[in-house]
């Protein structure tokens, strides 16, 4: 179990999260909604410790990651995909991915064969440069680089956003499947609500920086979508 338990986050003086508190069960898909700007992106970074300040605890089973740099919440098995990717361009695809691999406490810096049977397209481009990647092949890139950190948890941050439709039903599938077939648990920031019934088993939603409705996927009706989601 991850849990949030009074959290506030904080841009140098903007007060971002306020006393978020949440529980996120091991082994599902738990999907994050809400308007733009209402503190998604911010909720995981704050759980990567990517804002400029916290207030609260962040506790994965005993450990209270709040208190640790970056990297230690990464090794602590805490992959993020972040919102536009960021991969890097000018590497190759296996450096990007390898990236991933400087996370893992077993000191093996290899692509592990998950990441080969997921993605044959990026394995056969190996040695050409991210940059030359569609936007969903990047974001595949970008999932294949959080593999190699062998996590327990995955955060994406809306995977499928600017990618071409061919792409994104190949996209959500490989995130079913890390989570039913893998066990992963996810963590996903997503707009699309039939992917979201599709794929998660629970959800939050945001308001204004807080957490106004969370529980079971069955308990997110129509109404609650129209009365925080609509703009
Ligand atoms: N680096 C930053 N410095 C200052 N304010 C920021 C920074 N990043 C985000 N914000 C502000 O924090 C608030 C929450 O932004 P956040 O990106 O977390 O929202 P979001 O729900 O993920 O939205 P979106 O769907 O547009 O990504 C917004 O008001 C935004 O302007």
């Amino acid at each position: 179990m991850l849990t949030f338990a009074n959290v506030n986050s904080f841009y140098d003086r903007s007060h971002i999260l306020h006393n978020v508190s949440l529980e996120i069960p091991t082994g599902q898909i738990t999907a994050i909604l809400g308007r733009n700007g209402t503190g998604k992106t911010t909720l995981l970074k704050t759980l990567m410790g990517l804002t400029d300040r916290s207030e609260g605890q962040i506790r994965l089973e005993s450990d209270d990651l709040a208190v640790l740099p970056t990297f230690r919440r990464a090794r602590a098995g805490i992959a993020y995909v972040p919102q536009g990717r960021e991969i890097i361009p000018d590497f190759t695809i296996r450096n990007n991915i390898l990236m991933g691999a400087f996370a893992r406490t077993d000191g093996k810096r290899e692509i592990p064969p998950l990441v080969a049977e997921l993605f044959p397209y990026l394995m056969q481009n190996l040695d050409r440069n991210g940059g030359v990647l569609s936007g969903g092949q990047q974001q595949q890139l970008a999932i294949a680089r959080a593999l190699a950190a062998d996590p327990k948890i995955i955060l994406l941050d809306e995977p499928n956003e600017g990618i071409q439709p061919s792409i994104v039903q190949e996209i959500e599938s490989i995130i079913v499947k890390l989570n039913r077939e893998l066990g992963l648990t996810v963590l996903l920031v997503e707009q699309n609500i039939p992917f979201v019934r599709r794929a998660a088993q629970r959800f939050a939603m945001m308001e204004k920086g807080r957490v106004v409705e969370f529980g079971g996927i069955e308990r997110l009706s129509d109404d609650m979508v129209h009365r925080h989601m609509a703009v």
